[in-house]
């Protein structure tokens, strides 16, 4: 089957600067897939060529089979882009907006998925409001309503959740994870970690416009060392000969693979004479495996 996002040898320059060096990548129909990346590392410059808002300098892009270029408004029509800047024509209803978009797309009687979307995103109560008088966050929501309005297969949320309070969040993702379930793919970038650790079943790294980590989320977790086990000693020097790093805070973080080296751990403590007064397992955590991979890449 085709893949629902491919891209080979994709290359974005600006003038002599090169946002994108040369990125192949497959995204399969149905998954949630995590992009993540330090400021300016080509996240958005990815997504702009997605939607075809602007255009590769070299390489190919395909949103379900259609090239963004040859194949401009089957690719368009394939894709829903949630993008990061909040922008909107402020005397319009969030009702009208949704409408005016589904014009866009030929789509003459949309009410029924118009009035789900609405409904879905907790905006039915603010359908007839101007867009001016609502909050960020429910400007938010209207974005992701406005990007679902043409039904797409393929979704693409760019941080989604900057700024958004707890519960919309939660709520969002709840939203959106259906729509996964449905068999929607869900490309996501965000700089919270804990988020596309929880949600994405794969993830690519980028740096400085190359995938510098692209693997299962599992596979990173397990790969790079995501596992410490953290001790307050008597004397938090002797760990250093463990690999262990002391915190400001007086825990000693010891990193492990597997959780049989907890006990390997543990016994050269105590060949070393130090006594264990506090001990915790620091579970995998996707922030550090980042860090890694950024740091060495
Ligand atoms: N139109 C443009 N003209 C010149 N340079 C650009 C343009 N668009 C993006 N860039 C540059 O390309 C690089 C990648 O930017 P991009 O917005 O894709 O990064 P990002 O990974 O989305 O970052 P962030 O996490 O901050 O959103 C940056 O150095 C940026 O300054």
């Amino acid at each position: 089957m085709t893949a629902a996002i491919a891209l080979q040898g994709a290359v974005k320059r600006f003038g002599d600067f090169t946002a994108l060096a040369g990125v192949d990548l497959s995204i399969e129909r149905g998954e949630f897939f995590g992009l993540l990346g330090p400021n300016g590392a080509g996240k958005t410059t990815l997504i702009s060529l997605l939607a075809g808002l602007a255009r590769p300098s070299a390489g190919s892009v395909r949103v379900m089979g259609f090239d963004v270029v040859r194949d401009y408004r089957q690719a368009r029509r394939a894709i829903g882009v949630v993008p990061q800047e909040l922008v909107f024509d402020p005397f319009f209803t969030v009702r009208e907006i949704l409408r005016i978009q589904s014009g866009y797309f030929g789509l003459t009687r949309n009410e029924a998925w118009i009035e789900e979307l609405l409904h879905g995103l907790g905006l039915a109560d603010k359908a007839e409001a101007n867009m001016r008088t609502l909050s960020g966050g429910m400007k938010r929501r209207v974005l992701v309503a406005q990007a679902l309005v043409h039904r797409p297969p393929v979704i693409v949320l760019d941080e989604p959740t900057a700024g958004v309070d707890v519960e919309l969040r939660h709520g969002l993702w709840q939203f959106i994870q259906k729509l996964n379930d449905q068999g929607h793919t869900i490309l996501l970038t965000t700089h919270y970690l804990e988020e596309a650790e929880s949600l994405c079943h794969r993830i690519a790294m980028l740096k400085a416009g190359r995938i510098v980590a692209l693997d299962t989320t599992e596979r990173l977790l397990a790969r790079f060392h995501a596992h410490e086990l953290e001790v307050r000693l008597d004397r938090p020097e002797v760990t250093l000969t463990l690999g262990g790093v002391a915190g400001e805070d007086g825990w000693v973080r010891i990193p492990f693979e597997r959780y049989a080296d907890i006990e390997l751990i543990l016994r050269r403590l105590r060949e070393a004479g130090a006594e264990v007064r506090e001990l915790r397992v620091g579970e995998p955590d996707l922030e550090r495996v980042f860090v890694e991979v950024m740091r060495s890449a």
